[in-house]
């Protein structure tokens, strides 16, 4: 159930980069992590003096530790500060057949001071680069790679310039690219702001892929200057696709939780601020502000997902009876089985509306109904019909807050279909659900109100992957 990530990087005692600020962004994204050190350093908040690297071979033997025990969705690579280093984690890619390596290159300071030798250099070139599924460098690092790729420099006057280096850097074998424009505060035309003092500009990171390229811009948080920000974004991109989420998410997800991890950083040392790791707890998992608009064609097919969507959450439901040890239990699960029949039989009802008969779809699932059902059973096996009821909870809410407040007096095609979402059928399965919710809410501990949190969140991003399925006119329910 839980996705996993490896780490390897160099140890920071401190906590603010490093290998113990890796773990603690995939803990905050609810990811399990694991590390293979690579070398101990002593630093803290004002500057590093002093590293004790790992042997190779030693590295190694952490990675296959680690691998040979658990299995590893993604692995994230930081400082790996030797060829020797740099070549193990090569081969354990190739040895485990990882496929989603995030590397965060570390290979020059802000300012463009190199910290590693050529060798290394070209080694990371030649064979990490086209094993990595993206790429994380500062715009120095991505600058000093494209010179030594191809011999081209590129001079960043416009964000435009930095598209045309991550376009570059893509053509020569680079999968995907995502350029953190560090110290170069962007005017509101996205060119360099010649005064850093403006209050009005942004901090911008470029998404680079062989399909095209995303300004993903921050406001430029001027008073704020912390360590670890680009562990921050690698790992919280390594995180969210162990997640499933795709790279354009994965990227706008981090990119988030980047920024608010440096809004709400701290001063806990004497030097730089200390990111707040943390801040992804109070952050949505997915873009707020976003207007859907449907054909009816679509409503259809949406129609049709929410259909088996329904019968899904039953057939949990039921399973949940089954594993009950007492009628009271069993008694709680036929309640939940009840108000989705009731439900169910209005939306065949506005399935014929829409000029679907049950004919057409009951016996044909779309593949995501599979992915829904095996999420539902699992939450019901896990945490019983107080589980389910919270992962039926987005759609009720969503119909709730969107459509009870549309007006309907004038004639339209969508009539229908939001006269069912004001019913106040409709609204008592989201009342039904709340009083149950309510009412045993005083007696849960506080790790179970955590699970149910993740599995509220896990069903919200469900909810978004079947309205997107509904709008991508490749797939089809029929
Ligand atoms: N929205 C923003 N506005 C202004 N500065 C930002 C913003 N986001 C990040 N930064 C700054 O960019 C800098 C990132 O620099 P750099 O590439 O050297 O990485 P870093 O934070 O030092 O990360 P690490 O310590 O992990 O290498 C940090 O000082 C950070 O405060
Ligand atoms: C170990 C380590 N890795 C990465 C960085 C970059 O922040 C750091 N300061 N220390």
């Amino acid at each position: 159930m839980f996705s996993t990530c490896i780490t390897v990087a160099g140890s920071d005692c401190s906590g603010g980069a490093g290998i113990q600020a890796d773990l603690k962004v995939f803990t905050a994204h609810s990811v399990y992590g694991m590390s293979a050190i690579t070398a101990i350093t002593s630093q803290n908040t004002i500057g590093v003096n002093g590293v004790h690297l790992i042997p190779a071979p030693f590295v190694e033997k952490q990675i296959d530790a680690c691998m040979l025990d658990v299995k590893c969705d993604v692995m994230k690579t930081g400082m790996l500060f030797n060829p020797a280093i740099l070549k193990v984690a090569i081969d354990m890619i190739d040895r485990y057949k990882l496929k989603t390596v995030v590397v965060d290159p570390l290979i020059a300071t802000r300012k463009g001071v190199l910290l590693v030798l050529p060798s290394y250099l070209d080694l990371f070139i030649k064979e990490l680069i086209p094993r990595a599924a993206i790429l994380t460098p500062n715009i120095a690092e991505a600058t000093i790679l494209l010179k030594h790729m191809t011999q081209e420099t590129i001079e960043i006057h416009h964000v435009d310039d930095v598209k045309i280096l991550g376009a570059r850097l893509v053509a020569s074998g680079c999968k995907n690219v995502i350029i953190r424009c560090d110290g170069i505060p962007f005017d509101t035309d996205f060119s360099v702001c010649k005064d850093s003092s403006m209050p009005s500009s942004w901090y911008v990171y470029v998404l680079c892929t062989s399909e095209g390229q995303l300004t993903v811009p921050q406001k430029w948080l001027s008073t704020k200057t912390a360590k670890g920000t680009s562990c921050a974004l690698s790992s919280a991109i390594a995180a969210n696709l162990a997640n499933h989420v795709d790279l354009p998410n994965a990227v706008k997800r981090s990119v988030a939780y980047t920024q608010h991890a440096l809004e709400s950083s701290f001063h806990l040392g004497r030097g730089a601020n200390s990111l707040d790791y943390s801040s992804s707890f109070s952050y949505l998992p997915f873009e707020q502000g976003e207007i859907v608009s449907l054909s009816v064609s679509e409503l259809q097919k949406y129609l049709v997902l929410k259909y088996h969507m329904l019968v899904n959450n039953a057939q949990a439901a039921g399973m949940t009876a089954f594993s009950s040890s007492n009628i009271a239990a069993i008694e709680r699960s036929a309640k939940i089985i009840q108000v989705i029949k009731e439900e169910n039989e209005i939306h065949l009802e506005i399935c014929k509306q829409y000029g679907l008969s049950p004919e057409q779809f009951v016996d044909r699932k779309p593949a995501f109904v599979n992915s829904h059902a095996g999420f539902i059973n699992d939450v019901g096996q896990r945490e019983g019909v107080l589980g389910i009821q919270v992962a039926m909870l987005p759609f009720p809410i969503i119909i709730q807050d969107v459509f009870t407040t549309m007006d309907i007096s004038q004639p339209g095609p969508f009539n229908p279909f939001i006269a069912h979402c004001k019913d106040s059928v409709t609204n008592q399965h989201l009342n039904s659900l709340l009083d149950n919710l309510e009412s045993e809410a005083s007696t849960l501990i506080p790790e179970k109100v955590q699970m149910l949190i993740r599995i509220l969140e896990q069903s919200l991003s469900l909810e978004k992957i079947a309205l997107d399925i509904t709008l991508d006119n490749e797939t089809t329910v029929f």
